[in-house]
């Protein structure tokens, strides 16, 4: 489960209430050293420890004691506060100086890339938007050097400079740590946002601290086990009605190939008939995949066993408007991709019938501007808090919404929310939305699950994605079409 700064601040408070001080920390320093120790691998090595004026920096003390009684050369480097240590800080600090085996290097000292690890225990959750201040030149050189260095970084709970709520940069720099020990519970933004960019590897140490602590979080990480309906296998006894029919819509002269790309999306992800309709210049048929049934758009059937897919590449045009309003006056589920948020954006007729709609009928997709559009604001803003923007969004649209970019937020227009750790930068190119939007069809059709297929979807998106760039198809250079066929793979490897 995913907590808040605010939340873990709670439970850290009510779990030091039956605990002698300082526990915390010292279990703090000693997760954090087990998975240096996984990182230094051989004994002897020399260790880099950055370490802070507050708790985070204490954190980092206990673990350089452990790591200095485990035989590795400790050179800490130490950011005097301003402010007294707390308690257990200083307890950290005391018995960091009584270590004979740990060096102190002079904050003005150049480093050298020659550690085996950097430990960054600078700043934690202590760092939140109110601390704006910059961080001083002098650390701002030595955060610059660990970067370049070549060994890992290890950060601790967060890296340094990044917001654990909103996955945002708030400092003028921040550590780009390559593995990062979170602790009490795992945290937004490490998944999303700039999260993935600068925390790498992220493992959780609970600190031991008691369930009956937690409160209950609606924020998880995306896995196979928030859609056991999708990942169900299919009946023998099932034919081409019983997978559901999925309609794309859009395809306006010079994007028809959105609608082809999202309705053999469908088709691979195993709507029973897919319809791939175009506003403009319907062509006979798709050559390639032939199995699509392409029609004008004016000609679908709207009804609740056709799941539409409307906006890739749909333009604005008054035919796109009417088959927009159509649409949301419709009986069939509805995914709301591209152009068609980008009409409901800026026609409150069409938001209005969005909101007058099951809620759980309709999956809006947008990629932050869209989002900044259907939210009146820039996309400096949706990026700033993606997750409160996706929820501003599903609860202003009565919609289920998939936010997408680094770690896409599926939000429930209930509250709740999921952040996807799938999927990689080779999805950073034209038509992977559309793909998207055809994979929520086909899963919408054949499982009549909006909030499951939004999850399944965006998830197996961003594994075959995966999968793709392991076997050296991409990042750079991904087409949307070759995730077509690893789609379908990673869905029926989820149904054994
Ligand atoms: N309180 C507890 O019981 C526990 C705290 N833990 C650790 O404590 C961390 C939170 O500790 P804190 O609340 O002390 O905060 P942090 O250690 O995250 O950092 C806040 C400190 O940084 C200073 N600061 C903020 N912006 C700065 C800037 N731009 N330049 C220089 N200094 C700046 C603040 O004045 C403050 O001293 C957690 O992330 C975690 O690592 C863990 O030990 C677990 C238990
Ligand atoms: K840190």
């Amino acid at each position: 489960m995913l907590y808040t700064i605010k939340q873990l601040r709670q439970i850290e408070q009510s779990a030091l209430s039956s605990l002698e001080p300082g526990t915390l920390m010292r279990a703090a320093g000693k997760a954090a050293a087990q998975a240096a120790l996984q990182l230094l691998k051989t004994p002897n090595q020399a260790v880099l420890i950055l370490v802070g004026p507050g708790n985070n920096g204490g954190d980092a003390l206990e673990a350089a004691v452990h790591l200095a009684n485990a035989g590795h050369q400790i050179f800490v480097l130490h950011s005097p506060s301003k402010t007294a240590r707390s308690p257990s800080g200083q307890q950290a600090f005391n018995q960091a100086q009584a270590c004979t085996q740990i060096n102190w290097l002079a904050s003005d000292a150049p480093l050298q890339d020659n550690y085996a690890l950097v430990i960054d225990g600078l700043f934690g959750i202590g760092l939140t938007q109110l601390a704006q201040q910059k961080i001083s030149p002098a650390l701002q050189k030595q955060i610059t050097q660990c970067n370049a260095m070549s060994c890992p970084i290890l950060a601790l709970d967060v890296p340094s400079g990044l917001d654990a709520d909103t996955g945002t940069i708030i400092t003028n720099i921040a550590i780009q740590a390559s593995h990062t020990i979170t602790f009490i519970a795992d945290k937004a933004g490490l998944h999303t946002g700039d999260g993935q960019d600068y925390a790498g590897l992220v493992e959780v140490a609970d600190l031991d601290i008691a369930l009956e602590y937690f409160p209950v979080s609606v924020s998880e990480l995306n896995k196979p086990a928030l859609f056991p309906d999708i990942a169900k296998p299919r009946r023998h006894n099932s034919h081409k009605g019983s997978n559901g029919t999925v309609a794309v819509i859009g395809g306006a002269v010079g994007m028809q190939g959105a609608v082809i790309l999202a309705a053999r999306a469908a088709l691979y992800s195993g709507a029973g008939r897919t319809v791939a309709s175009f506003v403009e210049a319907t062509p006979n048929f798709d050559a390639q995949q032939p199995e699509l049934m392409c029609r004008p758009a004016q000609q679908v059937q709207f009804n609740p066993d056709t799941v539409v897919v409307i906006g890739p590449g749909l333009g604005n045009s008054i035919a796109s408007f009417d088959l927009v309003s159509r649409a949301l006056l419709s009986t069939s589920p509805l995914i709301i991709d591209a152009d068609a948020l980008n009409l409901m954006a800026q026609q409150p007729a069409l938001h209005a019938l969005c909101n007058g709609r099951d809620k759980l009928s309709t999956l809006l997709t947008p990629h932050p501007l869209e989002a900044a559009r259907l939210l009146g604001c820039s996309v400096e803003i949706i990026q700033a808090d993606r997750i409160s923007a996706a929820k501003k969004l599903a609860r202003q649209y009565s919609s289920v919404v998939i936010l997408k970019g680094s770690g896409s937020i599926i939000a429930h227009p209930d509250g709740n929310m999921v952040i996807n750790p799938t999927g990689n930068a080779g999805l950073a190119s034209g038509g992977t939305g559309d793909v998207l939007g055809g994979v929520c069809g086909a899963l919408m059709a054949q499982h009549k699950n909006m909030w499951q297929a939004a999850l399944a979807a965006t998830y197996l998106h961003g594994t075959a994605a995966d999968s793709l760039v392991a076997l050296g198809i991409g990042p750079i250079g991904l087409c949307a079409s070759e995730l077509l066929v690893e789609i379908r793979k990673q869905l029926n490897t989820l149904l054994k």
